[in-house]
């Protein structure tokens, strides 16, 4: 592992040194590793951070790790310095039986050799130091731990790390609080902290408020580390009701009217708290020329696109005339990755909205730009149609009546019902079903089909 970009460096160099085989191996196979399919030719460490010394029973070391990796999947392809992850990284003589699911592996070299590594938010002592520095609002080297002036945590609250299958890493503390640890980390504002801060502001309760939070600063930027967020206890989210009440072919059109409701409530919220724009033509035809670029990067990802790419585009090109015939569109501030999953459930009925990072795959500047509030709805719709074509057999009534419902709640709040623009909202569900193909290319091949029914249907010139 290189060190030349080292900032803070309070770990034993040979540590580093011999962990790059060991991450080599290790990091790609993360589910929340975002360069699958390009092979990693190493690793070069931006920041460090010990938090406790290797010398003691349990060694931890915060790590920022930049991943070189190559642009393609052959033999001599050209490399490229890639992405930077947030480690946690503990160091102990053997591991206890309940830590094997974190083994990173065994260091045979250097000061460490014949000790184990071992990804730290496994373990209850390292996660309770997170949460007791976010307490203390603590400084630990280039680690800053902040919390909210009328925030208390309580101490003794015990950990666990979330199993689910995620872009980042969760611990709950005590069902109390729940803390994300982003792993991809980018410099500068990060809309997962901005937007909860900005809505807590606005006092919109379909929101979990910051706590706390963790960051540091590389090169004179910021970057986030981390969100602590009140715990929504015994929630569920939309994703698994939604099955639920399909397998017993139930109705959940109250549940979508109730959805569309919240987004509404959020996209007011967000649209007070912070600048809203006008789109014309100019800043349209960017918008529809990136759908397309998206769209030509895609095909040549997955090529089972190429049939319907023309029949996709059309739906661009419609909304391009439309601005050039002088419509214009609000822009705002949106969640940006919007679907049933980002929606939890109270046991009181209360839905709330998470996770503002955005589409982890698009660049953050991108994530953080004003836009048309369909982009969210869009989601969300296309989040009914996964449901209803995940289900055997497929049920697309259901999910037609969902999408009517969740727009009619959306139009009761915001008093804009979506259906009433369908050449945008085409556009944007396009746009989204593109995604979802790219998406579960790479993360989840045996969800291909669902996204690929969609594409069939949005592709066909009668769809809008
Ligand atoms: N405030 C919360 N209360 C209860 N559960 C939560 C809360 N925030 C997140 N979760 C749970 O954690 C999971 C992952 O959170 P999310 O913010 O979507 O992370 P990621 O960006 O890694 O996908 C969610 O699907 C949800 O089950
Ligand atoms: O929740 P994340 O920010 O990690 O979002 C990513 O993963 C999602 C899947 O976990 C993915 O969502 C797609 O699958 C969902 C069902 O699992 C479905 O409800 C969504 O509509 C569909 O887009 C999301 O696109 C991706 O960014």
């Amino acid at each position: 592992m290189s060190e030349a970009a080292t900032r803070t460096l309070t770990t034993p160099p040979g540590l580093l040194a011999s962990l790059d085989p060991l991450l080599r191996e290790w990091l790609p196979r993360q589910r929340w590793f975002a360069g699958k399919g390009r092979p990693v030719t190493g690793f070069s460490l931006v920041a460090a951070t010990e938090l406790l010394p290797a010398d003691a029973r349990l060694g931890l070391y915060h790590l920022v790790v930049r991943a070189h990796q190559q642009l393609a999947p052959v033999p001599g392809a050209p490399e490229r310095p890639g992405d930077c992850y947030q480690l946690l990284i503990g160091v102990r003589e053997a591991l206890p039986p309940r830590l094997a699911p974190a083994l990173v592996g065994h260091v045979t070299q250097g000061p460490l050799a014949g000790r184990t590594v071992y990804d730290a938010l496994y373990d209850t002592r390292p996660a309770e130091i997170l949460l007791e520095a976010l307490r203390t609002r603590a400084r630990v080297g280039g680690l800053r731990f902040d919390r909210a002036p009328d925030q208390e945590i309580r101490d003794g609250l015990v950990p666990r790390l979330m199993t689910a299958e995620q872009s980042n890493s969760s611990v709950v503390y005590g069902d109390t609080f729940i803390l994300k640890l982003l792993r991809r980390i980018v410099p500068g504002v990060n809309p997962d902290l901005e937007l909860p801060l900005a809505l807590a502001r606005e006092g919109c309760p379909r929101v979990p408020a910051p706590t706390a939070w963790m960051t540091t600063e590389l090169s004179g930027e910021p970057w986030v580390l981390g969100v602590l967020q009140p715990y929504v206890q015994g929630a569920a989210d939309g994703w698994e009701l939604a099955l639920r009440e399909l397998a017993k072919g139930e109705d959940f059109t109250a549940e979508a009217r109730a959805l569309g409701r919240a987004t509404a409530e959020v996209h007011t919220a967000l649209a007070r708290a912070l600048p809203t724009v006008t789109l014309g033509h100019g800043p349209l035809a960017q918008l529809v020329a990136g759908m397309t670029e998206r769209l030509e990067e895609a095909v040549h990802a997955v090529p089972a696109l190429l049939p319907y790419a023309s029949g996709l585009r059309s739906a661009y090109t419609a909304l391009g005339d439309l601005a050039a015939e002088g419509r214009t569109w609000t822009a705002q501030r949106v969640h940006g990755d919007l679907h049933l999953g980002q929606c939890l459930r109270s046991p009181s009925g209360q839905w709330s909205l998470i996770d503002f990072e955005g589409e982890p795959a698009r660049p953050m500047a991108e994530r953080r730009l004003p836009q048309p509030p369909v982009r969210d709805i869009a989601g969300m719709l296309r989040s009914f149609d996964y449901a209803a074509h995940s289900a055997d057999p497929p049920a697309p009534g259901w999910a037609a009546a969902c999408r009517a419902a969740y727009c009619t709640g959306y139009a009761e709040v915001s008093g804009t019902d979506p259906r009433t623009d369908p050449v945008l909202l085409r556009a944007y569900e396009t746009d989204k079903a593109v995604y979802e193909v790219v998406y579960e290319a790479r993360h989840r091949p045996d969800w291909l089909p669902v996204p690929m029914s969609a594409v069939r249907r949005l592709a066909a010139p009668d769809s809008a």
